[in-house]
């Protein structure tokens, strides 16, 4: 018998953790007999507020630092670690969440808008711990494996998802910057040997200030620093704000200020502020006295307005609701509401955003609920043109077509923080004109950029063994699935230019007799892959961490409709695996969907193949064949819940995420009575898929009939434990037989 083995499954937020409450019990119920341990880190926002405000909290308010915990256990051989995906907080989630804390007891010190004492300064270093991505960079201590399995495309090539339609007329377009911006003005070294560095300021005047110290650096590590211009980007919005007029397109921005939380709300706020030049002209000086911080959206400004008098308060809305009515059209978050681009940072992510829009022949909403050609401002031009390089591929192609397309599965360079996405505690925005120098040990300068009061510079890292391990994955994946492979690297660009000179000294190490592997600039290679897609073929997109990022929504949306169908592994470089349960996000919309209607539409299918994969992880890792089988088992339980398409619907009194993961139990238990591998679990589920069989109609019919009314969570960011599981789990004939087992 194999030893008691451990997957540690995270508790996250929205509807990933409402569709856990339902999944997690069939887990633990189906893999209790099979020396599987399942042990649940509550990673929630919420709960990463907590861990790290304990000193402002009673002892039985206190919670465990489950994510240093995790943090650390991925370094370790034996971790086996399923990911869901968690809220990446903007500035204004964090300020609700705190909110509904606070009410709910918790004497969190608020959010300081502003910095005047130590004491806020200490407050804001611990929220600044919770802000943004501030999980997954923590947990990926390995490189990224995300792909469409073979399942989940033949059900798309079967079931296809709705594809806007592309014309060669469409305006849309992606505005970008030729100058001035982070990719014009990169430079990049490789530091030889180990070393240490700071980052300096250094004024006109020739008053040096450190902006960080002391950051070691290792053998071979490849550091690169880049500046975005502020005037150079204003001058940009200033264009795009008239050309958008000129053209009659809605003006939209596509950033990532939940990952890059440091330099994109501050492009976000100066995007705010061009929108709306008058409005900050007249009022600025008020605006800053209420403490108002367009980094952080348009709705920052209009939440601070209620501390104005009513008739200030009111000339400054009118005013605004000039500037939307006579400026260009603003594409719409919700258009009902009156949500635009502008007002939340988090409510726009690019590497959704822009799928999403390509999907819909290019268009967003705009402000009558209507869709319209669109300019995508996307200011740094680093990574813009795989996107004006794909709808200039639709508008002379058309649309992709879901039933015959190829696909695209992703080798990404991540693991220790690599480049743009480990940027922000070194990113900043510069204080007075003058220069920033990167300066080794030694004391001598290695980078070095003249800057002027308000550019956002920044200083990016990768190092040695994450890109051997990279390129080592590539090799596999194309020799394992026989897929021509692309490294997406542009010879003209520093940092790649960097990276080339390493994958042309690892790649003669390994075997690659028979694989087309090359090297393409991320225009040619969007250029190339589309061409192949086009004719059904498959090519394996190599990338650094943000392209990672973007061409793992960008294909699976277009090829299957949703990235929360992929499978996402991440083989930890000590050996361990994380299995993140797809790659989208954590889909706010549903839960309000839940809430209103008890219909959940949140399909878990990235977590029926990523806890697969776990499975045969721990099964192989540790000599348990039950794993083994429960793994098997569960992958052919997934592609029956495909074939027969037990996926959620989107509508309220048809199948929803509890009923589609009572078939995936269903099929899983027969698949495990059917098989001959393991007799005792042959004979615990011969008598659980009969259970499940015979009460299949039952337990559908009373999951669909409870839907239609509202469901009471008790929170938000920290619902009740007892009214969630409740609602997730509200079938008293499937709980008997699952809790009997
Ligand atoms: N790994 C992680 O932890 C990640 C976290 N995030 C976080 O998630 C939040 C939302 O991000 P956003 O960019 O809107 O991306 P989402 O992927 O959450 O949303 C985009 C749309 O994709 C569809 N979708 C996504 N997942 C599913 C699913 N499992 N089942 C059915 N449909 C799905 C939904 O569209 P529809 O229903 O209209 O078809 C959804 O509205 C943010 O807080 C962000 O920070 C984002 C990315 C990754
Ligand atoms: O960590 C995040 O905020 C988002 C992660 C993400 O979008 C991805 O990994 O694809
Ligand atoms: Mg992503």
């Amino acid at each position: 018998m194999s030893k008691i083995a451990k997957i540690v499954y995270t508790k996250t937020d929205e509807a990933p953790a409402l569709a856990t409450r339902s999944f997690l019990p069939i887990v633990k119920a189906f893999t209790k007999t099979s020396n599987i341990e399942i042990e649940v880190k509550d990673i929630s926002l919420s709960s990463r507020i907590l861990a790290n405000f304990s000193e402002y909290l009673r002892p039985e308010q206190q919670v465990e630092d489950a994510l240093a915990f995790l943090g650390d256990f991925a370094k370790n051989p034996e971790a086996n670690i399923i990911k869901l995906p968690n809220i990446s907080a903007s500035v204004p989630q964090l300020k609700e969440a705190i909110s509904e804390l606070q009410e709910k007891g918790f004497a969190l010190p608020n959010y300081p808008d502003e910095v005047k004492t130590d004491e806020d300064k200490a407050v804001l270093a611990l929220y600044n711990k919770v802000k943004g991505s501030a999980v997954n960079p923590v947990l990926r201590e390995g490189n990224s494996d995300r792909r469409a399995p073979k399942a989940i495309k033949n059900y798309a090539r079967k079931n296809p998802h709705s594809m806007g339609a592309w014309s060669s007329d469409s305006k849309t377009h992606v505005a970008t910057m030729t100058e001035g911006d982070f990719a014009n003005n990169e430079k990049s070294v490789t530091v030889k040997n180990a070393t240490s560095v700071s980052i300096v300021h250094i004024s006109e005047k020739g008053t040096k200030t450190i902006l960080k110290e002391n950051l070691a650096l290792l053998d071979g590590e490849i550091i690169d620093a880049t500046v975005m211009s502020k005037k150079a980007l204003i001058d940009f919005l200033e264009e795009q704000y008239e050309d958008s007029l000129d053209k009659n397109v809605l003006f939209s921005l596509h950033m990532k200020a939940t990952m890059m939380k440091v330099s994109d709300p501050i492009i976000f706020g100066h995007a705010v502020r061009v929108y709306f030049a008058d409005l900050f002209k007249k009022h600025g000086k008020t605006f800053k006295k209420i403490g108002a911080d367009v980094n952080n959206g348009l709705g920052n400004l209009l939440s601070k307005l209620s501390e104005l008098p009513k008739e200030k308060r009111d000339e400054i809305r009118a005013e605004i609701r000039y500037a939307i009515d006579h400026g260009p059209e603003l594409a719409m978050v919700n258009s009902d509401k009156g949500i635009t681009n502008l007002h939340v940072p988090s409510d726009v992510i690019i590497d959704a955003s822009m799928p999403a829009m390509i999907r819909t022949s290019g268009q967003m909403w705009n402000a009558d609920g209507k869709l319209q050609d669109t300019k995508a401002i996307i200011p740094d031009s680093s990574y813009a043109g795989i996107y004006s390089a794909t709808i200039d591929f639709c508008k002379k192609h058309g649309a992709f077509d879901p039933t015959t397309m190829g696909t695209v599965p992703n080798v990404g360079l991540m693991a220790q923080k690599a480049e743009e996405y480990g940027s922000h505690d070194k990113t900043f925005e510069i204080a007075s004109a003058g220069k920033v120098a990167v300066v080794d040990a030694a004391g001598k300068t290695l980078l070095e950029h003249t800057v002027e009061e308000g550019d956002i510079w920044r200083m990016c890292q990768a190092k040695d063994l994450p890109i051997q391990d990279w390129i080592k994955l590539a090799v596999t994946r194309a020799r394992a699935s026989q897929t021509p492979a692309v490294f997406w690297l542009d010879k003209n660009r520093a940092h790649d230019a960097e990276i080339i000179k390493k994958v042309k000294k690892y790649l003669p190490e390994h075997d690659t007799t028979g694989l087309d592997i090359r090297i393409l600039s991320p225009i040619k290679a969007t250029e190339f892959t589309c061409e192949r897609l086009k004719k059904g073929e498959d090519t394996i997109s190599v990338s650094g961490n943000v392209l990672r990022d973007y061409l793992t929504d960008l294909f699976p949306i277009l090829e299957v409709g949703t990235s929360a169908k992929m499978l996402s592994i991440v083989p930890l470089m000590n050996g361990g695996g994380l299995f993140e349960t797809g790659a989208g996000g954590s889909a706010p919309k549903h839960v309000q969907q839940f809430v209103e209607e008890n219909h959940l539409r949140w399909d878990s299918l990235g977590e029926f193949l990523a806890l697969a994969v776990s499975l045969e992880h721990l099964g192989t890792t540790n000599n348990n064949t039950k794993a083994l089988v429960l793994a098997e088992t569960l992958d052919e339980a997934t592609d029956k819940f495909l074939e027969n398409d037990k996926s959620p619907s989107r509508k309220v009194g048809e199948i929803d995420n509890r009923g589609s993961h009572f078939y995936l139990a269903t099929y899983w238990a027969e698949g495990l009575a059917k098989q001959d591998k393991d007799a005792e679990l042959k004979a615990t589920f011969t008598k659980i898929a009969a259970e499940l069989k015979d009460n299949e109609s039952k337990i559908v019919s009373e999951l669909n009939e409870i839907q239609g009314n509202s469901v009471e969570m008790g929170g938000y960011y920290l619902p009740n434990e007892n009214l969630t599981d409740a609602a997730m789990r509200p079938n008293a004939t499937l709980n008997i037989i699952l809790n009997a087992i």
